[in-house]
């Protein structure tokens, strides 16, 4: 009997457990598989569940069902907590170990690799990608961005909507979201504006630092011109000159958090403009409601292709997303180095997107799903 483990590590998305069913109903009739619950936390602890009867059943019934079912979270791993769970596997006889995640995720899989090499102990590691930020290098796309930028997509727009309908109480609204140091999720805020009218009015992005007397000027201009104002902001963005706004720094890692409330406090000091900020929070990657059936299915997909590569003895790999160029949307599935993913280091938004926004909205559209209704232009531009 073949024996496997399979965990699910760091942010959850709403496509994750897809990954974690595609992986199982992909997987040979003679395997055992272990669920490690908590990421690497139940690997160091040996928190490990049989996936058999009822346990079985409730896992798949998660296809459809954000969080990770697994338990995640963030946890420090360190080489001597490796040591650890390679002594756990060991003793469990489990020579597969396949995690979804992201890029943490990545990094630590290919060094359990590496320590399980220096302990002499066969170990074959496998990746199945995962992140709202699609800052995961090796890929075209993670899954769980798209179907996290159709909420921002879709929130963002209506937010507008209902400042639009407040422009003589309050004129501006900074919405930020997540993304850490990659602006994919901020730019997906833009995909619906029909014209130059529509909300989002500004997106900014860490890609793009931008002068703080540039962004006062334009703000103005833009209240000028039509009353309102709509700011996207990613949460790691910066300002020319200054760093990243923190929440809160937890074992190490900084929690980014705060530049639409330093963005707010600017506007009010500076124009004397009526702005609130808001935190488009956990919804992001949790709303089930947006859930783009592309991302789902890739997702699934995923999960059975890392099944595929058990089967074939492929080790200390990720499964990556190839898109191809072709008219209509055309992908293929392929394995990439874990060395190469990590190596390749947060995957930001490439200069070719960032200066052409439409390129950019072309590559998202494909991958956002059922198409989204449209809505009707903005009325009459008025300015107070
Ligand atoms: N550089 C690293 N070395 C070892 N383990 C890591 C590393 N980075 C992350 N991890 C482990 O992987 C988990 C997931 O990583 P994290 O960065 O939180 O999310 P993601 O995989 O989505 O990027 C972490 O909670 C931690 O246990
Ligand atoms: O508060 P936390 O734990 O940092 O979670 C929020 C973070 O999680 C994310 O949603 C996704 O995180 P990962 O994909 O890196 O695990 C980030 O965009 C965001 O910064």
């Amino acid at each position: 009997m073949h024996k496997i483990a399979v965990g699910q590590a760091g942010g959850p998305t709403t496509v994750i457990n897809a990954s974690l069913v595609g992986f199982i109903d992909g997987l040979p009739e003679n395997t055992e598989v272990f669920a490690v619950l908590n990421g690497y936390q139940g690997l160091v602890n040996e928190d490990f569940e049989r996936l058999e009867g009822p346990f079985y059943d409730w896992v798949k019934q998660h296809k459809t069902i954000p969080g990770a079912c697994l338990g995640s979270g963030r946890y420090p791993f360190t080489p001597d907590l490796m040591i650890q769970a390679v002594h756990n596997l060991k003793r469990n006889d489990i020579h597969t170990l396949v995690f979804i995640g992201g890029n943490g995720t990545m990094a630590a899989l290919q060094k359990m690799n590496s320590i399980a090499k220096t302990m002499n102990y066969d170990l074959q590691t496998i990746g199945i990608p995962k992140t709202v930020d699609n800052d995961l290098a090796g890929t075209d796309h993670a899954p769980g961005y798209a179907s996290a930028a159709r909420y921002v997509a879709s929130s963002v727009r209506d937010i507008s909507k209902d400042l639009e309908s407040m422009r003589n109480f309050e004129q501006v609204r900074i919405i930020e979201t997540m993304g850490r140091n990659a602006g994919w999720l901020s730019l997906a805020s833009g995909l619906l504006k029909q014209s130059e009218l529509d909300g989002p009015h500004y997106i900014y992005i860490p890609e793009v630092p931008v002068e703080q007397d540039r962004f006062i000027k334009d703000i103005q201009q833009c209240v000028n011109d039509i009353g309102m104002a709509t700011i996207v902001v990613s949460e790691g963005f910066t300002f020319a000159g200054s760093s990243k706004v923190e929440r809160e720094v937890i074992n190490g890692r900084s929690v980014l958090g705060g530049i639409s409330g330093y963005m707010e406090q600017m506007i009010r000091d500076q124009l004397g403009l009526t702005v609130r900020s808001e935190n488009m929070g956990m919804n992001q990657r949790s709303a089930y409601w947006a859930v783009s059936k592309q991302d789902q299915l890739e997702a699934y997909e995923v999960g059975r292709q890392a099944a595929l590569y058990m089967k074939q003895e492929k080790t200390n790999v990720m499964v990556s997303i190839q898109r191809r160029l072709s008219l209509g949307y055309n992908y293929l599935l392929s394995d990439v180095a874990l060395t190469s993913v990590v190596n390749g280091g947060e995957r930001r938004v490439p200069p070719a997107f960032i200066a052409n926004r439409a390129d950019f909205n072309g590559w998202l559209e494909q991958i956002i799903g059922e198409p989204i209704m449209t809505y009707p232009p903005m009325w009459r531009r008025s300015a107070f």
